[in-house]
């Protein structure tokens, strides 16, 4: 099949290099022109805009796009929404809002569009090699046609039609809520190691869990990969920033009225890690001051 690529950063060029190792043609555009060169290198068509890229693909054409979530997301799925004809396809593998992937779908299945919200997970690796894709859309029909490019870029069960539109992009939504528990706890577990009177070797640690452990685990094994490299992560700040599907998955969870306190606490330490200093703590610390006499660490 021929796809129509947009979007050639990190995620994108890798994914590009997976769809034609798995005999697929891709045509690459991207606003950066070294990335389109990039892919190119690699055997893509280049492009050197939208239209060149739509003027590239046969009909029905498919138009994957691997771009931030949100404006730029958005703004070409409206262009591509003007422009392609009914039984094209629109992919948006990026890690947008599911409402917004609803009302996208809405825009271009009133044209005959076929849409679908994929998330796409596995980080970099997983675009270049066997990743994973959580795809809802238009219908499990439409989906037939785009299967065969899942077949080849997913690992084993490494794909999943969801159903209607949205419902890809809010599976990896919910997803990233649990990468957000998992990954605070492995980190709070490391910090206790840390403080304790012990001496752990945290690479050392990390492998041995990695091996029969029940918290064995790609992020345990990315934290022992990261440990080899700098035993104590001396060089790295503990700011944790966020893309927004851990603040998704808590907005949903309040509203259908689920308890999410892991996921909420994780979201919650991210925010923390921002600040050196918080107001709230200020107002404690003045508080106990003004109660119990307790003392308080000046600025000065
Ligand atoms: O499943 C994945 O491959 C990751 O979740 C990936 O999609 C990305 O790294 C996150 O979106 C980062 O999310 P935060 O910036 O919110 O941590």
């Amino acid at each position: 099949m021929k796809i129509g690529l947009v979007g050639l950063g990190k995620m994108g060029s890798n994914l590009a290099q997976n769809m034609m190792d798995n005999g697929h043609e891709v045509v690459g555009f991207d606003l950066n022109k070294d990335f389109v060169k990039e892919v190119a290198g690699f055997g893509a068509e280049a492009a050197t805009s939208l239209d060149d890229l739509l003027s590239k693909l046969p009909s029905p054409k498919v138009v994957w796009l691997m771009l931030p979530a949100g404006k730029p997301t958005e703004s070409t799925v409206a262009t591509l929404t003007e422009v392609l004809s009914a039984g094209d396809y629109i992919v948006d593998g990026g890690n947008s809002f599911w409402q917004n992937s609803v009302a996208d779908a809405k825009k271009a299945e009133a044209k005959g569009i076929n849409f679908f919200d994929c998330g796409t997970s596995g980080g970099q690796s997983g675009a270049r090699h066997d990743g994973n894709f959580m795809i809802g859309g238009t219908s499990a029909e439409a989906f037939e046609t785009l299967k065969p490019i899942f077949e080849g870029i997913a690992q084993e069960n490494g794909y999943l039609y969801t159903g209607a539109a949205g419902s890809g992009h809010y599976l990896k939504m919910v997803h990233n809520g649990i990468e957000y528990g998992m990954m605070e706890a492995i980190g709070e577990g490391f910090d206790v190691l840390e403080h304790s009177d012990f001496d752990y070797d945290n690479e050392a640690v990390a492998r041995l869990w990695n091996s029969g452990s029940v918290v064995r685990s790609w992020l345990m094994e990315l934290a022992q990969e990261a440990f080899s490299k700098d035993a104590n992560l001396e060089e790295i700040r503990g700011t944790m920033h966020s893309s927004g599907e851990g603040k998704w998955t808590l907005q949903e969870a309040l509203n259908q009225e689920v308890p999410v306190p892991v996921i909420s606490l994780a979201l919650m330490m991210r925010y923390r890690s921002m600040e050196n200093d918080t107001f709230t703590g200020k107002v404690v610390s003045a508080l106990r001051n003004g109660f119990g006499g307790h003392a308080v660490d000046k600025i000065k």
